[in-house]
C-alpha cells in the first residue's frame, strides 16, 4: 500500500471516474479504531492466539469470504502441480487448480458457520426427560496433520432439561465442526459442547467412529483400523447406568 486507505477512494456512480476524497497516511493517524486496526493481526497478536484464520490484509479482523480465497488457493494448487513435475497447462489440468480450490473450500466450509447460524431457533420447550439419541450420522472431515480425509459416523445423545433440539440440528452441528481441519478428539468434544450450549441438557454423550486415510493410504497403512473417541458430559459422565444405556444403544447394530 502507498499510505492511502482503500476507503479514501470513491468511484462516482454517474461517471464511473475514481476520485480521491480524503488521503490519510498510516503515519498521520494517531488513534486506533479497534474495528480498523492499523497493522495486520496474526495468531501472535495478543488476544488473537486462538483465532482460526488470519490473513496479511486482515485489517478489520473479518474472515475473507470463501470466494475471495479462491484466486490465492488456485495459484497455490497450480504451484503444487508444477512441484509434482506436472504441466499445469496441459489440457486435463487446466481447470484443476480452481476445481481443487473449490473442493478444499467445501471440505472446510465449517469455518464459515456458527451454531447460531444453524440452530435457526429450532430449540423447543418440552417436558421430556428421557434420552434422545441420533446415531450413525455420516461425517467427513480433514486430518489437520496430513490434509487427507478421515470419515465415519457420529452418535449423539442428550438428556433434556425442559428443552429439546430439532433433530436435524444435531447433524448440522456435526457438519459445522467436521468441515474443518481437525483431529478426531477435538471434533468429538466440540460437538458435545455445542449441544450443551444449545439446550443446556442434564448431560451429553458423543461417540465418533472414524477411518483415517492418513493411516490407510500412507504411513502405517492399516486398512482396517478404526478410531473411536467419546466425550461424556453431565450425567453421562457421572452416572455409569446412563452411560451404559447410551453405549448399549450405540453399539447395538
Ligand atoms: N490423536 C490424533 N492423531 C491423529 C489424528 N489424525 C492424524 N493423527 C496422527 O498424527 C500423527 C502425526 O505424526 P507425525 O509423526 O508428526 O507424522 P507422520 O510422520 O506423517 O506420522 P505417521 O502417520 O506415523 O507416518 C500421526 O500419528 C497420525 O496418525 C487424529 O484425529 N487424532
Amino acid at each position: 500500500m502507498n499510505g492511502t486507505k482503500a476507503a479514501d477512494v470513491q468511484v462516482s456512480q454517474v461517471s464511473g471516474q475514481v476520485s480521491r476524497v480524503r488521503t490519510v497516511s498510516w503515519q498521520e493517524e494517531t488513534e486506533e479504531d479497534p474495528a480498523h486496526p492499523k497493522t495486520p493481526r496474526t495468531s501472535c497478536t495478543p488476544g488473537h492466539e486462538k483465532c482460526v484464520f488470519h490473513h496479511d490484509l486482515e485489517l478489520d479482523h473479518k474472515l475473507p469470504t470463501r470466494e475471495a480465497l479462491l484466486p490465492d488457493m488456485s495459484r497455490a494448487y497450480r504451484l503444487l502441480l508444477s512441484s509434482l513435475g506436472e504441466n499445469p497447462d496441459r489440457q486435463g489440468l487446466l481447470k484443476t487448480p480452481e476445481r481443487a480450490a473449490k473442493a478444499m473450500l467445501f471440505f472446510t466450509k465449517g469455518y464459515d458457520q456458527s451454531i447460531e447460524d444453524v440452530l435457526n431457533d429450532a430449540v423447543f420447550d418440552e417436558e421430556h426427560d428421557e434420552m434422545v439419541l441420533v446415531k450413525d450420522i455420516e461425517m467427513f472431515s480433514m486430518c489437520e496433520h496430513h490434509l487427507v480425509p478421515f470419515y465415519g459416523k457420529v452418535s449423539i445423545a442428550y438428556l433434556p432439561n425442559n428443552k429439546i433440539l430439532g433433530l436435524s440440528k444435531l447433524a448440522r452441528i456435526v457438519e459445522i465442526y467436521s468441515r474443518r481441519l481437525q483431529v478426531q478428539e477435538r471434533l468429538t468434544k466440540q460437538i458435545a459442547v455445542a449441544v450443551t450450549k444449545a439446550v443446556q441438557p442434564a448431560g451429553v454423550a458423543v461417540v465418533v467412529e472414524a477411518k483415517h486415510m492418513c493411516m490407510v493410504m500412507r504411513g502405517v497403512q492399516k486398512v482396517n483400523s478404526k478410531t473411536m473417541t467419546s466425550t461424556m458430559l453431565g450425567v453421562f459422565r457421572d452416572d455409569p447406568k446412563t452411560r451404559e444405556e447410551f453405549l448399549n444403544l450405540v453399539m447395538n447394530k
